[in-house]
């Protein structure tokens, strides 16, 4: 019987997170990681994994099939779903910024900003007094300012490859981000004395760290 099922970002956290799950001395099978399974069960630990987009993690664990998820503090941000953060797990660590072309102002009138975090991107503006429109696209976001699609974008920065390669500068860093563990409120109040020995002993590896 699996007492827990797990909600893993498919995609670069997942790399890190396994990682981290193996160095905290969970027996994880190998199929997580070389198949294209979507649902993997850790027998020796009791834990179900299902294999989802970074952005549906929270969704999943909203709505209680998985008990606990791993998600990126942007995808959280953005979405404002009903789930708890138990842990900053400090993998896939990055930041939210404002870029463009250099020495450019933003357009006086109706200035366009492209962003796949139109909440984040709408309040940072708000917070600052300026009316922007929001252009959502969905990646290559650094493609919007070079070709005219917006005067500004609100994007992930890691190592700024991206930004440097396309000719274009941070203007605003608005927030860092780092992945975290997020746990649905109704399996924390039901499952929590098994939920934080599985904590504990991910904060145990983390403080070695
Ligand atoms: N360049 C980066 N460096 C470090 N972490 C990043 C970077 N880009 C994104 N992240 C973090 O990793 C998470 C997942 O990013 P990833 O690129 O794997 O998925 P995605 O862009 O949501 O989906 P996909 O690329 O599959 O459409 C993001 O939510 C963010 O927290
Ligand atoms: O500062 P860097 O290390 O260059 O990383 C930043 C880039 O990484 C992310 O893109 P991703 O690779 O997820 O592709 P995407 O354009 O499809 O979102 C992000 O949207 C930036 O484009």
């Amino acid at each position: 019987m699996n007492e827990l099922t797990i909600a893993m970002p498919k995609g670069r956290i997942f790399e890190e997170a396994y990682k981290l799950f193996v160095q905290a001395g969970f027996n994880l099978p190998a199929e997580i990681s070389d198949s294209r399974k979507l649902i993997v069960e850790a027998p020796d630990e009791r834990i179900q994994f299902i294999l989802a987009k970074p952005m549906d993690v929270p969704v999943y664990v909203e709505h209680g099939v998985a008990d606990i998820g791993i998600a990126g503090k942007d995808v959280l941000l953005e979405q404002h779903r009903d789930v708890h953060e138990l842990l900053d797990l400090h993998i896939s660590n990055c930041y939210i910024a404002t870029a463009g072309i250099p020495n450019t102002k933003m357009n006086e009138i109706a200035p366009r900003v492209a962003t796949k975090y139109p909440r984040i991107a709408t309040n940072f503006y708000k917070e600052k007094g300026e009316q922007v429109e929001i252009i959502e696209l969905n990646g290559s976001i650094e493609l919007a300012p070079m070709i005219g699609l917006a005067d500004r974008i609100v994007d992930i920065v890691s190592t700024g490859q991206t930004l440097k390669e396309n000719g274009l500068v941070e203007y605003e860093k608005i927030v860092s981000i780092s992945s975290r563990l997020i746990v649905n409120p109704v399996s924390y109040r039901v499952k929590s004395e098994r939920i934080n020995v599985f904590v504990a002993q991910l904060k145990n590896e983390l403080n070695k760290r």
